[in-house]
């Protein structure tokens, strides 16, 4: 068998000889500082090292059952670690940020983690719609967990359309308990992670009734199992749904409820409450209750940044040491990356992954900022929030799952192993594009907030995100090859397809058809003003960051990064040339110095592509990729690796006898 040298590949040595910029600056800029990124090194080193988190056989190669016993293992060890460090105070989010999501948790395990529910949407819920007492008695036991929970909300029959879930609980005012029940298959609980088999307890979500009238849907906690058995409690109908494109370890459940009582102090009642004679209080706002959503919708912009980064790190290095074809007869064969369609499968997603993150860290702030003033009953600010989380969710994620795609064809067949670790983080990352509102129901939310706003403009100079709409309209923006006009192009665009949109609903609406259908009936172009109204915003939050960034940090990574976002901005024109050609003063002779500008990024980005993705650094147990690995080794690792298929333990596998030998021999 080959053995792998230590060596780094002569074309990685090159490429970070030749390399403009200190890339550990690089690092620190993107982890916030130099002491996050030694607190995740730190933290990289106190899991990667531990024995008992490593793998013997690549998890491709267990059973479903195997994976997931794996999965509860390293999940266990996992969140010992996590508490072990927040007892310390050592991380806070960070250490829940990385062990959730791309970062070390897909090192960990790579195909899911049967407890990321419990973290990213049980505590949520139970800190967001608990109230005081509520967070007292449940906060601590989930924390520390003595229980585990998942977010049981999606049915069988519905997983948008929330007010049409079917799962009932009825207020018993005689016992004072709720009674839950799934009164159709199509109510059955149907997807929620963990539930399976991980997790005692759930916040389902059902329809509330109480004294004969029904308030819509509410959250309650449910036991599911008994705390020590583990067996499933009386009227728990419980399993897990069996084998998805990805995600094969979360251990997605479903559960059917047959008269299960809980005590009415089971329902979350932050918001509305049931009191003892099961009168009901109402919520300053029925949408409070979806807000873990926001959350989750939130955090996954990070989320899709971090596996974009991942994927481009992964293609861009194999793309240094592939050698394939010629560029001129006799000239030796070049590096992959060197043609030029080859930088512009890899170098986009390189800019789409830090315009993912800094959209990812404002949103953050701005989310953190309005859940404060929703804590004060300050509620003016929730729908653009919530409009904006939509919209960055949708096209944060879907551009993710499709650069992933395009970097993966970007490395040939070897891309199609999955120990190049490009299949399995597509399918991660593409559910993401239906998990937490589906990406077209999210982008018809924000659509909806723009176009109310874009028919009563007042007071839009308090809502960061729309202002624009009040004059982009009319602009008079001769075209500029600058970012600047990039934006200003964009809001126009999305301003004048607002326009046309909301021009639309009213000409259906003025032909006779009900404003519903009328909308549904424009909804294409409304999806379409949603999407471009997003990018808008994530440019701009880009172009606001660099701007930020000037004087603080070096004049090399200073090019570097202007040259990352003017890629990004004329990327995204060139995408949207239709409209822009349409909408702005953009005309076809000005294409050409836009095509010549993005394919003047390329050649000045390419020196620096290496650089770039290494400044990442990403452990190669984190990319967990013989493609992608720091030393460039990639066809040893392939061998390697392919050494790990069970098939190769023997020389000849009994099937030879069973039934190729007698097929051959059998002269029919
Ligand atoms: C130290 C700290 C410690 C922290 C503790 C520890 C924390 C640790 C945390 C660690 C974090 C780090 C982790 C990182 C890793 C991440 C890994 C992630 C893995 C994640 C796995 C996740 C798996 C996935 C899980 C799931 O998938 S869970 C299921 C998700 N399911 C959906 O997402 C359903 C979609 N469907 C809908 O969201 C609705 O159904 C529907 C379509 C809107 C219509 O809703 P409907 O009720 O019909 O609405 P309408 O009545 O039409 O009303 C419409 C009116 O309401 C308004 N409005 C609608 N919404 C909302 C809303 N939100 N808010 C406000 N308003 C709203 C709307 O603007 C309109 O306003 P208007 O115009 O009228 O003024
Ligand atoms: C991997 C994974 C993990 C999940 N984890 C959880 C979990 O932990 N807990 C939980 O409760 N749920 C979970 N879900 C469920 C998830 O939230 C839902 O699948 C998601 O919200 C989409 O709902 P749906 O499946 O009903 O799709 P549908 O709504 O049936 O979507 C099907 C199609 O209909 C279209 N459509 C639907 N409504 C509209 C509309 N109003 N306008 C235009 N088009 C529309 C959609 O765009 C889509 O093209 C998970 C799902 C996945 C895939």
């Amino acid at each position: 068998m080959v053995s792998r040298s230590n060596k780094v590949n002569p074309d990685l040595i090159r490429e970070r000889q030749n390399c403009t910029f200190d890339t550990l600056e690089l690092t620190h800029l993107l982890d916030g500082g130099i002491e996050r990124t030694n607190d995740r090194k730190n933290r990289e080193n106190f899991f990667l090292n531990d024995p008992e988190l490593q793998s013997k056989v690549p998890s491709e190669y267990l059973s479903h059952k195997e994976k997931y016993e794996e999965a509860v293992k390293k999940a266990a060890i996992i969140f010992r670690k996590v508490q072990q460090l927040q007892n310390e105070g050592r991380g806070g989010m960070d250490n829940f940020r990385e062990i959730l999501g791309g970062q070390l948790g897909s090192a960990i395990l790579k195909d899911g983690n049967p407890l990321t529910l419990h973290y990213v949407m049980f505590i949520p819920t139970l800190m967001g719609q608990g109230n005081v007492e509520q967070q007292a008695e449940w906060i601590q036991r989930a924390w520390s967990c003595d229980i585990i929970g998942t977010y049981a909300q999606t049915e069988l029959g519905h997983g948008t359309f929330i007010r049409g879930l079917e799962t009932t609980a009825t207020y018993d005012p005689t016992t004072e308990e709720f009674v839950l029940n799934s009164p159709t298959i199509t109510a059955y609980k149907w997807w929620p992670g963990g539930l399976g088999h991980s997790a005692n307890y759930a916040v389902v979500v059902a329809q509330l009734y109480t004294l004969g009238k029904c308030y819509g849907i509410h959250p309650f906690i449910v036991q599911l199992r008994d705390e020590e058995t583990h067996h499933p409690l009386p009227g728990i109908k419980i399993g897990e749904i069996g084998c998805k494109l990805g995600m094969n370890s979360t251990n997605n459940g479903y559960l059917g409820l047959e008269n299960v009582r809980i005590p009415r102090k089971h329902m979350l009642m932050k918001n509305s409450q049931v009191l003892t004679d099961g009168t009901y209080v109402k919520s300053p706002s029925s949408k409070l209750t979806y807000g873990t959503m926001i959350f989750v919708r939130v955090v996954l912009v990070q989320d899709a940044a971090t596996y974009l980064k991942k994927a481009c790190t992964i293609a861009t290095r194999y793309s240094a040491v592939r050698h394939q074809s010629q560029i001129k007869p006799d000239d030796p064969e070049p590096q992959i990356m060197d043609f030029l369609t080859q930088q512009y499968k890899l170098f986009p997603f390189i800019s789409a992954s830090f315009a993912f993150q800094y959209a990812a860290t404002w949103l953050w702030n701005t989310y953190n900022n309005v859940t404060g003033e929703l804590e004060t009953g300050q509620l003016d600010n929730l729908p653009e929030l919530h409009s904006t989380a939509c919209a960055l969710k949708a096209v944060s994620t879907a551009d993710a799952a499709r650069g992933i795609e395009i970097l993966r064809l970007a490395c040939g067949g070897h891309g199609y192993m999955t120990s190049s670790n490009l299949p399995s983080t597509y399918g991660l990352v593409t559910a993401m594009c239906t998990y937490e509102g589906e990406n077209t129901v999210l982008l018809l939310q924000t659509a909806r907030f723009l176009i109310k706003i874009w028919q009563n403009k007042q007071d839009i100079q308090n809502l960061p995100t729309v202002k624009y709409l009040e004059t982009a309209l009319t602009l008079n923006n001769p075209f500029e090859k600058s970012v600047k006009w990039i934006i200003s192009a964009l809001q126009q665009t999305a301003a004048s397809k607002i326009d046309l949109a909301n021009r639309h609903i009213n000409d259906r609406v003025q032909a006779g058809q009900a404003y519903e259908t009328a909308w549904n009936n424009t909804s294409i172009e409304l999806v379409a003003v949603a999407d471009i109204h997003g990018r808008t915003i994530i440019v701009e939050t880009f172009y606001n960051t660099i701007q930020s960034l000037k004087g603080t940090v070096s004049p090399q990574l200073g090019t570097v990064l202007e040259q990352l976002l003017e890629l990004y901005a004329v990327d995204t024109a060139l995408k949207c040339s239709g409209d822009l050609l349409r909408f702005t003063a953009l005309e076809g002779r000005h294409m050409v110095v836009l095509q010549a500008w993005m394919e003047s990024l390329l050649a000045a980005i390419r020196p620096n592509a290496v650089g770039i993705v290494d400044s990442f650094d990403f452990r190669d147990e984190v990319l967990s990729s013989a493609l992608g690995a720091y030393d460039g080794n990639v066809y040893e690792r392939l061998l390697e690796e392919a050494q790990k298929s069970p098939l190769n333990e023997e020389p000849v596998n009994k099937s030879f006898d069973l039934y190729l030998k007698p097929f051959i021999k059998s002269n029919l």
